[in-house]
């Protein structure tokens, strides 16, 4: 029997209401709207069309938006004085720079990527990537989580698909997916309660020796590495659960990776691309912009 389809975009949508219920109420509280900052150095297609997304998902939700457009030319000086300014603006409840800046082949000059991140003040750092939001999710108390992790485990809640005592294996170490999702799932507790959490974790990557027999050995298999169909059907143990993080064009198609015809006859249950995990990160987006607000309404 094939695998069931795990619907990222039906759930992003509950969660999506779930966010603009809430935002009323704040509203109609006396608190002024959230407002979600974005940045985008550059014009990466993908990118402005992520943007564009999140400005759309912010309207429907009663949240506030404004975009900074800056060149590729864009110095890390003068990024990093835009972000000060964000920082320092009290209508911006979260500030976001959206990567990948560009890089020098794509008329970038160099930018360092983390320095930017380090900038962003922790209270506003929706994407939670700033060492202040990683370091207390490390510890067990985080304050934002980052959105690709956390939808996932509302993925996983929604779909009742316990972790609990399971094996999950991540592929993949990005800063952003890999390592924070293999944190979240061996915590004690996550944001749905110990059921998507208390997981055996193993966070395998490109040095992973016999990377397909550790696949195999995964009641939840996360594939977060960034190459088109790297895992395969004979990668996935029968029944496990497939969670493929993965967006890459292939000749204008979108391809996770996971070779989902293969999987598919495997697993029990698998995540479309698209379709899957992507609208969940833009979710639980507007969802830490929510919290953002809500802190800082409260002094926190
Ligand atoms: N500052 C950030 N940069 C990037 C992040 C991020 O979370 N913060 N993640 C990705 C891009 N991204 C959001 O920014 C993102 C990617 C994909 C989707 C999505 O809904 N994908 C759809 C397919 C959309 C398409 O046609 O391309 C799907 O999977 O169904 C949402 C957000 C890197 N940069």
């Amino acid at each position: 029997m094939p695998a069931t389809r795990l619907d990222g975009k039906k759930i992003a949508a509950e969660i999506r209401s779930e966010v603009a219920a809430d935002v009323e109420s704040f509203v109609a509280a006396g608190n002024a709207p959230p407002q979600l900052a974005a940045i985008l150095v550059g014009d990466d297609p993908a990118s402005q069309v992520y943007v564009r997304n999140k400005e759309r998902a912010c309207e429907k939700a009663g949240i506030a938006s404004r975009l900074d457009r800056l060149p590729a030319s864009t110095t890390q000086a003068e990024l990093l004085a835009k972000v000060a300014e964000l920082n320092a603006d009290p209508a911006a409840s979260g500030i976001l720079v959206q990567l990948p800046l560009p890089s020098p082949e794509a008329g970038g000059t160099g930018i360092d990527e983390r320095a930017v991140l380090d900038a962003i003040d922790p209270i506003k750092d929706v994407d939670a990537f700033s060492p202040v939001n990683v370091g207390l999710l490390m510890q067990g108390r985080p304050r934002f989580l980052p959105c690709t992790p956390h939808g996932i485990v509302q993925l996983l809640s929604r779909t009742n698909i316990s972790t609990s005592g399971k094996h999950v294996v991540v592929v993949g170490r990005s800063d952003i997916v890999g390592k924070p999702m293999a944190m979240m799932l061996a915590q004690k507790d996550s944001t749905c309660g110990p059921e998507t959490a208390n997981a055996t974790v193993t966070l395998a990557h490109s040095r992973t020796q016999d990377l397909a027999e550790v696949c195999r050995s995964a009641d939840i298999l996360i594939a977060a590495v960034g190459r088109p169909e790297m895992i395969r059907g004979e990668m996935i143990r029968e029944g496990a659960v497939v969670i493929d993080v993965g967006i890459n064009r292939v000749d204008d198609r979108l391809v996770g990776d996971v070779a989902f015809a293969e999987a598919e006859n495997v697993a029990s249950a698998i995540t479309p691309v698209p379709g899957g995990v992507g609208p969940l990160t833009i979710a639980m987006l507007l969802h830490n912009t929510l919290m953002a607000a809500k802190m800082q309404a409260a002094g926190n």
